[in-house]
């Protein structure tokens, strides 16, 4: 008779790649239906959070390409190293420059849940690189397949220019052929020697990785509900909207802080104790004059 055990043996006999879209069927899903990727397909999605998920993006990829090239000569992750193809972290940059202006760095924020990913990568790619293929697996081929679905979502929505910028993290220069490639990667990712036992703790890693996304995703959403940025207070979501049709956006973030710039000045002269000093020291000018001319 069959017991569960050698049941689960067995299926674990097929090859990486099948187990893993398996493994990760429902933890994509519950992915798919968090409020922050429903609204993004239905094309809601504004600029500040945009620029959210680029900046949290950024510290992630950050954290998995450090770690792939720490191992990418390792036999448990170098088939699957493919990085003129997939990594993203030079044209996150290249986004967020764009969003950001060339201060960036400095302007990023990156909320609990995303550092704890960071956290979780930096410690697969020192202490169990043999996991490592599971989070390059659930952020590389997603990107390669619903991240091409967002990529068109997000140029519509936020009117992104058809030049490309600000979306160079959804663009793959160096893949021509995306299904083509996904079957390159998942050929490369069955030819992984590893034994049952491995196999199993790399499953379990892909879903870790999908619920890790999944949180930086519920953390984003609950930073852009609070209206909250940083601690600071940012500009009401209506206001970012309708900002995302403003056609002098195509001309670059900058323009943005300029704006946020002109507010405040708008604010300081409609204050009415500025306003008395401003006639005040017209008056005693206007004064001072008749009396120079006398
Ligand atoms: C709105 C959100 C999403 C949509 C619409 C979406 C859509 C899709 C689609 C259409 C595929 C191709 C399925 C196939 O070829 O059979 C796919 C595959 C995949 N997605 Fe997503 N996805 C979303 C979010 C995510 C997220 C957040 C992740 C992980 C962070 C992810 C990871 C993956 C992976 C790893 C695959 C490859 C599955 C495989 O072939 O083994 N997806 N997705």
């Amino acid at each position: 008779m069959e017991t569960s055990q050698t049941h689960s043996s067995e299926s674990m006999s097929k090859d990486l790649s099948e187990l893993m879209k398996e493994a990760t069927k429902e933890v994509h899903e519950q992915a798919e239906n968090t409020p922050f990727m429903k609204n993004f397909q239905k094309g809601q999605v504004s600029l500040h959070e945009f620029k959210l998920v680029t900046a949290s993006l950024y510290f992630i990829y950050s954290a998995l390409e450090e770690e792939i090239e720490r191992n990418k000569n390792n036999p448990v992750y170098a088939p699957v190293y493919f990085p003129a193809e997939l990594h993203r972290k030079a044209a996150l940059e290249k986004d967020l420059e764009y969003f950001y202006g060339s201060n960036w760095r400095k302007e990023i924020p990156c909320p609990e849940a995303t550092q704890k990913y960071v956290e979780r990568l930096h410690n697969v790619g020192k202490n169990h690189p043999e996991l490592l293929v599971a989070h390059a697996y659930t952020r590389y081929l997603g990107d390669l397949s619903g991240g091409q679905v967002l990529k068109k979502i997000a140029q519509k929505a936020l009117q992104l220019p058809s030049t490309g910028e600000g979306l160079a993290f959804f663009t793959f220069d160096g893949v021509s052929n995306a299904t083509k490639f996904k079957q390159l990667y998942r050929s490369r990712m069955n030819a992984l020697e590893m034994d049952l036992a491995t196999k199993k703790r790399v499953l379990e890693e892909a879903k870790k990785a999908f619920l890790l996304n999944i949180q930086v995703f519920e953390a984003l959403q609950e930073l852009v509900s609070k209206g909250q940025e940083n601690g600071h207070p940012v500009q009401p979501k209506a206001e970012l909207r309708s900002r995302n049709i403003n056609k002098s956006y195509e001309h670059g973030p900058g323009k943005e802080s300029e704006r946020t710039n002109r507010r405040h000045t708008d604010t300081i002269l409609t204050t009415p104790l500025v306003r008395w000093i401003l006639a005040l020291s017209f008056l005693a000018t206007t004064v001072a004059v008749g009396l120079f001319a006398m």
